[in-house]
């Protein structure tokens, strides 16, 4: 019997050890951000019904700016591509305030909750 986890079983067999390894910390690591992303949407849903609850509207871009400068020097800092930081930032935050809007735009009183 092979030890747990040696073996993926959607790749082939014919794959090159390393090939097969780093394919192995790739998915961990894939694995990884759908867990995080998925704790960061479940944080924005809470401050989509505060705003909601306090009026604010659904985007902060000077919030924003103060995110993109610190994962920008992060980026850096960490060897990865500062644009492709920002624009991963932005693709994320886009779909944040599309769902805040949608929060919003139920709450009662509101047309589209009518
Ligand atoms: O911090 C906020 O006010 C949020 O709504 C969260 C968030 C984000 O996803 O980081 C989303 C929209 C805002 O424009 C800024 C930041």
């Amino acid at each position: 019997m092979s030890s747990p986890g040696a073996h993926r079983s959607d790749e082939p067999v014919d794959v090159p050890d390393q090939l097969r390894a780093a394919r192995q910390t790739i998915d961990n690591i894939d694995a990884a951000l759908v867990h995080m992303l998925a704790e960061r949407f479940r944080c924005t849903q809470q401050v989509g019904h505060l705003k909601a609850d306090l009026g604010l509207p659904p985007s902060d871009p000077e919030r924003e700016q103060r995110q993109v400068a610190r994962l920008r020097t992060l980026a850096q800092e960490a060897g990865l591509d500062p644009v492709f930081a920002e624009k991963f930032l932005g693709f994320i935050v886009e779909e944040v305030i599309r769902h805040h809007e949608d929060i919003a735009a139920r709450r009662p009183g509101t047309a589209a909750s009518r």
